[in-house]
């Protein structure tokens, strides 16, 4: 018996405190990555916002679609992400911090994809320009 494997992907990823660290070096990784500055909306937007909300806000939708116990009060992916013209080459550029993250805390091959799987369904919503 493997009782680990049938945990909720949330409790997997280590719980809050998994997920909120992840997501810590991940939005960092995002706010430095040079495929993302040159889209001048989004760093506009990264600079005016802030880090530290967007942590705040994707920690807590991650738990949600993990089957964590939080409640994701943000916005809409696309009410958030539309303005800013996001492209696909930079959807392939956050895909690759997203995976780094994942790695640097050593988050198991099999949950990297459950939990890209869940993020892959709200691509239609952010990637709107070409
Ligand atoms: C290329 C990919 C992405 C870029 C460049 C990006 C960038 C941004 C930026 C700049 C904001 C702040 C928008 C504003 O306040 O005007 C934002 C908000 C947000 N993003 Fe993304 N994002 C990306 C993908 C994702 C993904 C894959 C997720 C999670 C599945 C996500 C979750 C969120 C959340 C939860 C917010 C906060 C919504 C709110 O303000 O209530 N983003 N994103």
């Amino acid at each position: 018996q493997q009782p680990d494997a049938k945990a909720p992907l949330f409790e997997r990823l280590g719980g809050l405190r998994g997920i909120t660290v992840v997501v810590d070096d991940f939005v960092d990784r995002l706010a430095k990555n040079r495929t993302i500055r040159a889209n001048r909306a989004v760093k506009d937007s990264l600079d005016r916002s802030g880090a530290p909300y967007l942590k705040f806000q994707v920690a807590q939708m991650v738990c949600e679609v993990t089957g964590g116990p939080c409640r994701y009060t943000g916005r809409t992916m696309k009410e958030s992400h539309a303005h800013l013209g996001i492209v696909e080459k930079e959807w392939a550029a956050m895909a690759k911090d997203f995976k780094a993250s994942l790695d640097r805390f050593k988050v198991p091959a099999a949950e990297q994809r459950e939990l890209f799987d869940i993020v892959g369904t709200t691509k239609a919503d952010i990637v709107t320009a070409r």
